[in-house]
């Protein structure tokens, strides 16, 4: 058995005495220094570390008085793609209008991140702090926010101009791209049947510029038009003009006005508002919806030929002669309107007579650009063949070719065709057969 000696121990006594000993000095420090001296050398000792570091924060607060601060939000947003096999808790939530889920990080979770191909090293933190509760007077607390949230972003000093320069604007950028991504376009119709207003459903379209047949010059010079307008911001509001762009799209029915509508949309990401006028009873209803529509979107006035005739409409009962729609009312309003509130605004209009519109419509500088949708060429045909059938060439599309300088046939009829078999050599035999069909007559 292995005994301890009285004397290898420190004594009982000797353990008492130096507690006391450490007690008895605390006391006596804390006692002797006074509150003030000792937080003096305690922040003192903070600045000196500061002075010393080589880190530089920058704090990203979520709210800029009341109004939501963007960077926040856009760090927020970007963070959320920068997450790595090193974070340990990321917060996960899925928006209603939104397919994808949003991944962000969480509270003091350090995410490092590169610029420059790696030369810069960015430490990011979210914090949050607790808000003081102000009583309301009757001892109960308001049931405002409790606490703020704040982004910690830390780096080397040297790095200062870099950061707030190029690396913050970068990051407002990617979260702009981001969101764009994830959102989903919606269409928007007036519900007549209910609130008499704009309600919306996913458009879920599925027409994109590549599957849109139609002339290749125009097709780019369409994408062309929309990127300038979209990038001309700063242009529209130095020549003091509404950032707003009028296209009309005219031709047969079938030939895909309203599928490049939401190709457009697509492309744009940009809601779309279809409004049907012959539904608007008067100017006032008419105000009331186009300042309920958004920014970034589209509205769509289909077949303006019939919607703007008004003759049924001028014998409307009940209806003040000045408040009655008519074209140039609305083209005027929408002027105006948008000039004051309206961002990148986009108006289209569509008919299949564009020889019946009213002059005004026509005049230049009212609609900026005037598309034709004309039957089927043989360049369209080979991209409807692709998106239906995957095929890139045929032994019948020679034929084909040969028809179609012949015949007027639309591209939904041509689709319409293709559908019909999920085998080429069927389908083309069956278009082959029709478009003959078409030339006998
Ligand atoms: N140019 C095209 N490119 C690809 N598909 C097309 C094209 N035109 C028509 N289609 C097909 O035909 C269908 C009907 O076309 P769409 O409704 O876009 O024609 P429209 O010109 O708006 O006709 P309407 O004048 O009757 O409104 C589309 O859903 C699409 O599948
Ligand atoms: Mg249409």
């Amino acid at each position: 058995m292995v005994a301890f000696s009285k004397e290898s121990l420190p004594s009982y006594n000797a353990i008492i005495s130096a507690a006391a000993y450490i007690t008895a000095t605390t006391f006596l420090l804390n006692s002797l220094i006074p509150k003030p001296v000792e937080n003096y050398f305690s922040s003192s000792f903070h600045r000196l570390c500061k002075r010393f570091s080589s880190q530089l924060v920058v704090v990203i607060d979520e709210f800029d008085g009341l109004t939501a601060n963007h960077m926040f939000e856009a760090a927020n947003i970007y963070l959320g793609t920068k997450v790595s096999s090193l974070t340990h808790r990321i917060k996960v939530s899925k928006p209603e209008k939104e397919q994808n889920l949003s991944v962000t990080v969480d509270k003091n979770e350090e995410i490092v991140d590169l610029f420059r191909g790696g030369s810069v090293k960015l430490k990011w933190v979210l914090q949050f702090e607790a808000i003081k509760q102000i009583s309301k007077g009757d001892g109960r607390l308001g049931n405002s926010k409790t606490e703020f949230r704040y982004f910690e972003l830390s780096f080397h000093k040297k790095h200062k101009d870099l950061v707030l320069n190029d690396y913050l604007p970068y990051i407002l950028g990617k979260a702009k791209e981001i969101k764009e991504e994830k959102k989903v376009v919606r269409l928007f119709t007036v519900d007549y049947n209910g609130t008499d207003y704009w309600s919306s459903v996913a458009l879920n379209h599925p027409a994109t510029f590549s599957t849109m047949a139609m002339d290749p010059m125009m097709k780019k010079e369409l994408i062309e038009d929309l990127d300038r307008f979209i990038s001309r911001k700063d242009y529209y509001r130095r020549v003091g003009k509404a950032w707003k762009r009028g296209y009309l799209f005219y031709g047969p029915p079938g030939t895909g006005k309203s599928s490049l509508v939401a190709a457009m949309a697509n492309y744009l990401k940009f809601d779309v508002y279809d409004l049907d006028l012959r539904e608007v009873q008067c100017n006032s209803d008419l105000r009331r919806l186009l300042i309920g529509s958004s920014n970034r979107s589209i509205l769509v006035i289909e077949d303006i030929d019939c919607n703007i005739g008004f003759q049924n409409r001028e014998s409307g009962a009940g209806i003040a002669e000045d408040d009655k729609i008519t074209l140039s009312g609305l083209l005027n309003f929408i002027d105006g309107l948008w000039s004051s509130c309206g961002d990148e605004r986009i108006i289209v209009f569509t008919t299949n007579h564009k020889d019946r519109l009213d002059p005004a419509l026509l005049r230049p500088g009212r609609m900026d650009v005037h598309v034709e949708m004309s039957f089927c060429t043989f360049s369209g045909f080979r991209i409807l063949a692709y998106n239906y059938l995957k095929i890139e060439d045929h032994g019948l599309f020679p034929a084909i070719e040969e028809l179609l300088s012949k015949v007027e046939t639309t591209p939904a009829e041509i689709a319409g065709e293709l559908m019909k078999s999920d085998y080429a050599d069927a389908a083309l035999q069956g278009l082959v057969r029709r478009l003959r069909e078409k030339d006998s007559r």
